[in-house]
């Protein structure tokens, strides 16, 4: 399967930077890409605000696996260093959802299993595919409403950040 939903987070340093270095990485294979928002902190409160987008990829020859690669390699190149869960990061790319592939391999989870908790992935996957169910919960505009509104207001939008 081809189609991923992936979520980008940038807390440190040049944010914009990158997440812009995912969309230009992934380049022909980026379909659609959200606004950018600025977001607060959850998990580890206190720590920088965040960079927060949503894009959607499509390449026939990518499969689940290959898109976990592809997002830590761009982790990588961003400089991350892993060391607090939860804590700040030059960039962060979760894979959401991919169409068709449900794992409960600790390496993959799929869907991603924070994602009906996270307003920052919730809200700008939205923006760009109002329709979108998560698979086994249902429509992700109900998840996001049934989100505590402190959640949904610490996701503000950014129309003077762009990715593209
Ligand atoms: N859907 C997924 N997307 C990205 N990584 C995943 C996924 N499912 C499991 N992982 C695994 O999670 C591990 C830790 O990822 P990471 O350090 O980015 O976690 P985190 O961003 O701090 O927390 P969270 O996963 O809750 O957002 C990675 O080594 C990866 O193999
Ligand atoms: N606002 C926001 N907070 C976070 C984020 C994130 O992407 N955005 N990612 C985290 C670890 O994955 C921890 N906390």
């Amino acid at each position: 399967m081809s189609r991923a939903v992936l979520s980008l987070g940038s807390n440190l340093g040049d944010r914009l930077g990158f997440l812009k270095s995912v969309i230009d990485g992934l380049g022909e294979a980026v379909v659609t890409v959200s606004s950018v928002y600025e977001t607060a902190a959850w998990g580890v409160t206190d720590q920088p605000d965040f960079l927060n987008a949503v894009c959607i990829v499509d390449d026939p020859a990518r499969d689940h696996w290959a898109w976990l690669r592809a997002g830590q390699a761009l982790e990588q190149a961003a400089g991350r260093v892993r060391e607090q869960r939860w804590g700040p990061r030059t960039l962060d790319v979760d894979v959401v959802t991919v169409d068709g592939v449900t794992s409960e391999d600790p390496r993959l989870l799929l869907p991603h299993p924070g994602t009906p908790d996270r307003a920052t992935v919730l809200i700008p996957w939205l923006e760009i595919a109002p329709d979108a169910e998560l698979p086994g919960r249902g429509p992700i505009r109900d998840l996001l409403a049934a989100l505590p509104a402190e959640d949904r207001a610490g996701v503000r939008r950014r129309p003077d950040l762009r990715l593209r």
